[in-house]
C-alpha cells in the first residue's frame, strides 16, 4: 500500500524514520525532512518517491548505492552524516551516564578499505559476485567498489574468476580478499571440509594455477593456505606482520594508524601519572589481535598481550622476532571472557588497552574496576557495549578524559570509538 509520510529522523541503520499515527515505519533511502511515499508493508517501507527532498540530500559516489546493501550513506551531505554517525554514540553514553562530551568524528577512511567479504553465488554454472541487497540474501553483483582501497580495485574479478572455478559445487561462497603490501591474499570460505575428494583435488589444483596467473601473494580455503606466492606483508610501526588467513584486521591502514595513535596519546597519562618510574611503562594489551597496537605499544613499553586466536598470536610472535629494538613483549593465549586477567594480574600494568569484538569485554573490565589499574584506554567498534563497560569503569572511579569516535568504515553504521580512562579516586 502506497503512503505518504514525513521523516522524522534517522535510524541506527541509516532509515529513516517516520513516526505517524502511533506507527514507527523505518524507510530506507529517506533523510529527515523529506516528505515521501512509500509502500509500507509491516514498519518497512519502501520508497517510492519523494516529494520534498532535504538539502541534506547528495548524489551517491557508488552507481549500486540504490540496490546495493554494502553502504547506509552515501545520499546524506556531511554535516547530518557527522550528525548521524555520532548521534548514536552520544545516546549510549549519555544513557550509560557518562557526560563526557564526545571529541568531533575523525574520518579514517584514508584510501579506502583494505579488506572486501565479497558473497559469490553460481547460476546455470555462472559465478557471480558482489554485496547483498539490503536485509536480503539477494546478491547484487558488482564490477567495482569505490569504498576499496585502489589495491582492491581488482577485487571483483578476481574474486569472480576464483568463483568460477569453483562453480561446479554450487555452494554460497565468501571471498576474503585484503590488500596487503606484497599484493592480494585470498580466503575462501563456505566451499564445506566434505566436498566430494577427488573434484576438491581438481578445484584446489585450478585455485593453485589462478593465483599465478592472477599474481596474488596467497590463496587460502577456509584458512588453510594452498599457495603462499610471497608473504602477505603488512606494516605495523617498525614491524611487519603476515596476519593468518582470514583473521581481524583494521577496515582501513588509516584506521588503523589513528586508533593506534589514539591509544598511544592515551598512554602519555600513565607516562605523566609515573614521573621518577625508573623502568619502563607496563601495558597490557588485550584482544590483542595479531598486534597492530602490542607492536606500537612495545617501542616505549613492555607490553603483555592477550588473545584467544592462536594464529594471531603466532603472526605477532614472528612479527616482534623480525622487529629490531622493540621492549619486551609476552604472549598469552587465553579466553577473556571466561577468563578474564584478575586483579592480582593487573596490578602489575601502568595502563591497560582493550579491544573486544561487538559483545565487549565486560567480565575483564569488571576485574579491573576490582583493580588497582590507574588507567585505561578502550578501543570499540559497538557504542552499546562500549558505553555499558565505561560505566561500569565510572562507577569504579575511572573519569573519561576523552571519548573520539573514529570512521574508518565510511557510509556504513559502523563507528569505531576510543576511550582513555583515568581513576582519579584511588582504590585502596
Ligand atoms: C576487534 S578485534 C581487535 C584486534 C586488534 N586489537 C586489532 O586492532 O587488530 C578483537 C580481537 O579479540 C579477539 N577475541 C575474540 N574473543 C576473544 C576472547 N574471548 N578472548 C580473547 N580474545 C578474543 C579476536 O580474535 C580479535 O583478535
Amino acid at each position: 500500500m502506497a503512503v505518504d509520510l514525513t521523516i522524522d529522523e534517522l535510524g541506527a541503520r541509516g532509515d529513516g524514520v517516520a513516526r505517524t499515527a502511533g506507527r514507527t515505519i523505518y524507510v530506507e533511502g529517506a533523510l529527515p525532512g523529506e516528505a515521501v511515499s512509500a509502500e509500507v508493508t509491516g514498519d518497512r517501507g519502501r520508497l517510492l518517491a519523494i516529494a520534498r527532498p532535504s538539502p541534506e540530500r547528495t548524489e551517491p559516489i557508488c552507481s549500486y548505492f540504490d540496490c546495493c546493501g554494502g553502504c547506509a550513506a552515501q545520499h546524506m551531505a556531511v554535516p547530518l552524516y557527522t550528525h548521524w554517525k555520532t548521534a548514536a554514540i552520544a545516546t549510549a553514553l549519555a544513557r550509560a551516564g557518562i557526560g563526557t562530551p564526545l571529541a568531533p568524528l575523525v574520518d579514517a577512511a584514508g584510501s579506502g578499505r583494505r579488506r572486501v567479504i565479497l558473497h559469490a553465488r553460481t547460476h546455470g554454472g555462472r559465478a557471480s559476485v558482489g554485496f547483498m541487497a539490503p536485509r536480503s540474501h539477494d546478491l547484487i553483483a558488482i564490477d567495482q567498489c569505490p569504498v576499496l582501497t585502489p589495491a582492491l580495485a581488482r577485487a571483483p574479478g578476481v574474486a569472480r574468476q576464483l568463483a568460477q572455478l569453483l562453480a561446479r559445487f554450487d555452494k554460497p561462497l565468501d571471498l576474503q580478499l585484503t590488500a596487503t603490501l606484497t599484493g592480494l591474499d585470498v580466503d575462501i570460505r563456505g566451499l564445506g571440509r566434505k566436498a566430494p575428494g577427488e573434484q576438491l583435488d581438481a578445484a584446489r589444483l585450478a585455485l593453485v594455477e589462478a593465483a599465478e596467473r592472477l599474481d596474488l601473494a596467497r590463496l587460502a580455503l577456509h584458512g588453510d593456505i594452498l599457495v603462499e606466492r610471497r608473504p602477505p606483508l603488512l606494516a605495523m610501526g617498525r614491524a611487519t606482520v603476515v596476519p593468518p588467513p582470514g583473521g581481524f584486521l583494521q577496515a582501513t591502514e588509516a584506521g588503523e594508524q589513528i586508533l593506534a595513535d589514539l591509544v598511544l596519546a592515551g598512554l602519555g597519562e600513565a607516562r605523566g601519572a609515573g614521573k621518577g618510574r625508573n623502568r619502563p611503562l607496563r601495558v597490557a594489551d588485550c584482544f590483542c589481535g595479531c598486534g597492530p597496537f602490542t607492536l606500537r605499544l612495545a617501542e616505549q613499553a613492555e607490553v603483555h598481550a592477550v588473545e584467544i586466536d592462536a594464529a594471531a598470536l603466532a603472526a605477532l610472535d614472528r612479527a616482534r622476532r623480525g622487529a629490531p629494538g622493540l621492549k619486551p613483549i609476552r604472549l598469552e593465549q587465553r579466553d577473556l571472557f571466561r577468563r578474564p586477567l584478575l586483579p592480582p594480574e593487573i596490578d602489575r600494568f601502568d595502563a591497560l588497552v582493550f579491544d573486544p569484538p561487538r559483545a565487549g569485554a565486560e567480565a575483564l573490565v569488571r576485574q579491573m574496576a576490582a583493580s588497582r589499574l590507574p588507567l585505561a584506554v578502550a578501543v570499540s567498534c559497538d557504542a552499546a557495549s562500549f558505553a555499558r563497560d565505561a560505566a561500569i569503569l565510572a562507577a569504579a572511579g575511572f573519569v573519561a578524559r576523552c571519548i573520539v569516535p573514529v570512521d574508518q568504515f565510511r557510509y556504513s553504521a559502523h563507528t569505531e570509538i576510543v576511550g582513555v580512562f583515568v581513576r582519579e579516586k584511588a582504590k585502596r
